[in-house]
């Protein structure tokens, strides 16, 4: 019985062009290439998991991932779930729609770090790392056995390692996820079973052959 999460990081947005906090407000959806790239990753999957099409296709609240989701969910023939758990940081309404620079150096929490937010009001990396893993935990446990999309953020590419593969909430290496690119992780465990499942990653970044944006 295998489980198989797919994950997907949105295509090319406005707020990434404009350099701005991408929240609910700040995020005003894909580029026309980001648009393009959605339609182009349901194309590939379609082709690539034909065998053993997704149960469902998940994606973060914000406005870039449910738009990159809808093709890839209309290709499957289900309709996407949005689920907050898999946004990127839960940046506070103040810094929505700020330029990121200026988030980050004039709201700059002094002693910032791990547990504490690196700016003034912001999810600390802790609890974005818990808040995440726990949505993908979720998933897979709801959907063990099937295979599942889950579209989101550099930061939900990221959190899989810590939910899947234990790694510790201060990781040693720093990860590069392209917009618009699959990443896929299998288990042949239960992945509710205790001790936890041992993961396997096939794929990482993988852009099908679409130039990093
Ligand atoms: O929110 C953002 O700007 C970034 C943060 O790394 O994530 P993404 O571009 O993947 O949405």
């Amino acid at each position: 019985m295998r489980t198989r999460l797919i994950f997907v990081r949105h295509g090319e947005s406005l707020h990434q062009l404009e350099g701005i906090v991408g929240g609910p407000r700040g995020c005003r959806g894909l580029t026309a290439l980001g648009h393009e790239q959605a339609h182009d990753l349901a194309n590939r999957l379609t082709n690539e998991v034909a065998a053993d099409r997704p149960v469902a296709v998940y994606s973060s609240v914000l406005r870039r991932a449910v738009e990159t989701a809808q093709p890839i969910a209309t290709a499957f023939g289900v309709r996407p779930v949005a689920d907050c758990g898999l946004c990127t940081w839960h940046t506070p309404p103040y810094a929505d729609g700020l330029p990121t620079a200026r988030f980050r150096t004039e709201h700059a929490v002094p002693g910032g770090g791990v547990f504490r937010p690196f700016e003034e009001g912001n999810e600390s990396w802790a609890e974005l790392v818990v808040r995440v893993s726990r949505a993908i935990m979720e998933i897979a446990h709801r959907h063990r056995g099937a295979t599942v999309v889950l579209v989101g953020h550099s930061e939900t590419v990221e959190g899989a390692f810590h939910a899947l593969a234990a790694q510790p909430v201060f990781r040693g290496f720093d990860l590069d996820v392209p917009p618009a690119s699959i990443t896929e992780w299998t288990t042949d465990h239960d992945p509710g079973g205790w001790p936890p499942a041992r993961w396997t990653l096939r794929r990482f970044g993988d852009t099908g052959g679409w130039a990093k944006a």
